[in-house]
């Protein structure tokens, strides 16, 4: 293949890739489509979908757990990971599919090899095909990274996770971010002693304080033992388990697993950004502007490869508002990023939208407003077990704009989405106030705060 053959080359099959592939696709694009892996890239196959499978599996065994706890005469349940792992894997070989069968449909051409700049708009394949195009997307993604301590190379990280078939005995995840959070609950629900080790002194830096101060509860309640305001300094092996050295000279007991979940870095360098001029900022991120433009005409970049919210709607939202702006006659189509919601995976889970705390009261000073309630829903009363929800809203000004939602609990997951639209759309408290409950819920707490 050679010359101009057409009209978009897409680097990456994960989501921002595919959902930039089947947008311009359906704008009538001729699309060209690099993806040496799995279809659906991280969040497929690494990411967002095993590890949700894996958290309903720890969620079952508490529901489990509850279920005894309120007269249900069962043995205590045994996990079969193994099992467990074919199921997953059954529901992501049919996303794949899925995704080949509307590559097929849309005439897009996928091409099972890497990618990488030889001109800027032209991407050379591993096995020296010449590809080139007048528009050019950087959908690569990230991959995780290491510490740099002597013994790093002992740790796992959390593609590891993935290739589990049973729990290990002893854990030691290091980082208090969303994985480590994330595989911290669902391996000490599925049957390992889990400690957590973290630089800062709290988890989930950059989320509501209050929220982050009652998980750790939960997370001690629950048997983690958390190590906050540690450093580590290296790693040794000890037989076939792993030793850890802190900042204080003392060392850990062996673990079975050390798992890093230390933040990831982006693909750029793997694609050669670099060698065509493409300005990138710390850990490899791609800079783009708020139409996903590089520095370089032409080529343009999504999701975890760039220097933006590192989340898979993120990745697809701004792809097919891109494919829209450059094949769909929209030369105003661009994503907003403000107001994003996300969730935290933990147990429970953490719903989070819009502005902390301490955001507002830094931006918006004595004009911030919080209303917040603590209450234990209604299965955990019953079961009597002592996992708490905390809700907050943050409310600015005299009408008293919701600004934040802050939700910590059971069902938060599934209860932020709507409250998300409503604050994107400006919603008040008297809004809110004015809204019927739906009882008995959870999410009614959202609408009686007082
Ligand atoms: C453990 C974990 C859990 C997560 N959970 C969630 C969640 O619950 N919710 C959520 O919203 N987000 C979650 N995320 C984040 C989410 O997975 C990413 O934001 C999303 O996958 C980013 O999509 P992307 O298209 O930018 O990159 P990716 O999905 O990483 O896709 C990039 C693709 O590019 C390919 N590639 C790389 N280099 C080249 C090259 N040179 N040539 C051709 N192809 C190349 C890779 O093989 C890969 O398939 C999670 C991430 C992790 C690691
Ligand atoms: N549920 C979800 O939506 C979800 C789940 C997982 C990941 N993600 C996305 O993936 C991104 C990456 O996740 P992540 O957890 O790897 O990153 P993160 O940025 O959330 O957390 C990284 C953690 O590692 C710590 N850290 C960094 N370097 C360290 C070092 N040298 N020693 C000790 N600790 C160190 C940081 O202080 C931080 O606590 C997230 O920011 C998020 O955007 C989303």
């Amino acid at each position: 293949m050679s010359g101009t053959d057409f009209d978009l080359i897409v680097v990456g099959g994960g989501s921002g890739g595919l959902a930039g592939a089947f947008r311009a696709a359906a704008h009538g694009a001729r699309v060209a489509i690099l993806e040496p892996g799995e279809l659906g890239g991280t969040c497929v196959n690494v990411g967002c979908v095993p590890k949700k499978a894996m958290w309903l599996a720890a969620d079952l065994s508490q529901k489990i757990a509850a279920a005894a706890q309120v007269g249900f005469a069962v043995p205590p349940p045994q996990f079969d990971w193994r099992a467990f792992v074919a199921h997953r894997q059954r529901y992501i070989a049919n996303i794949h599919t899925s995704y080949q069968q509307r590559l097929d449909a849309n005439k897009i051409a996928l091409l099972r090899t890497r990618g990488c700049f030889s001109a800027k708009d032209t991407i050379e394949t591993d096995d020296g095909i010449r590809l080139r195009a007048p528009h050019i997307l950087i959908a690569t993604g990230g991959r995780p990274q290491r510490p740099d301590i002597p013994g790093a190379e002992y740790g796992l990280v959390s593609d590891d996770f993935f290739n589990l078939c049973s729990a290990p005995e002893r854990v030691a995840i290091v980082g208090g971010g969303y994985i480590g959070v994330e595989l911290a609950g669902v391996l000490q629900a599925l049957g390992s002693r889990v400690d957590m080790y973290v630089r800062g002194r709290r988890l989930l830096n950059g989320f509501d304080e209050e929220l982050s101060l009652q998980l750790a509860e939960d997370y001690r309640q629950y048997g983690v033992r958390l190590h906050l305001g540690c450093e580590l300094r290296s790693l040794r092996r000890e037989g076939e388990r792993v030793v850890l050295r802190d900042g204080a000279g003392g060392d850990s007991a062996p673990f079975d697993a050390v798992f890093f979940a230390t933040g990831r870095r982006a693909n750029s360098d793997v694609c050669g950004a670099n060698k065509v001029g493409i300005r990138l900022e710390a850990g490899g991120h791609i800079h783009v502007d708020d139409f996903q433009n590089t520095s370089v005409p032409g080529i343009y970049a999504v999701g975890d490869v760039t220097d933006r919210v590192a989340l898979t709607p993120v990745a697809i939202a701004a792809a097919r508002r891109l494919m829209d702006r450059v094949f769909g006659g929209k030369p105003d189509s661009k994503l907003d990023y403000a107001d994003i919601a996300t969730v935290v995976f933990s147990h429970p889970p953490i719903g989070h939208v819009g502005l902390t705390e301490e955001e507002a009261r830094a931006r918006h000073g004595d004009a911030v407003r919080v209303y917040r309630t603590g209450f234990r829903p209604m299965l955990h009363a019953l079961a009597d077990s002592p996992q708490r929800s905390l809700f907050k809203l943050v409310c600015v000004g005299e009408e008293e704009r919701v600004v934040g939602i802050h939700l910590l609990g059971e069902g938060a997951d599934e209860i932020l989405q709507g409250f998300a639209a409503a604050l994107k759309r400006g919603v008040t408290k008297r809004d809110l106030d004015e809204t019927v409950a739906i009882h008995p819920t959870s999410a009614e707490e959202v609408v009686l705060m007082r």
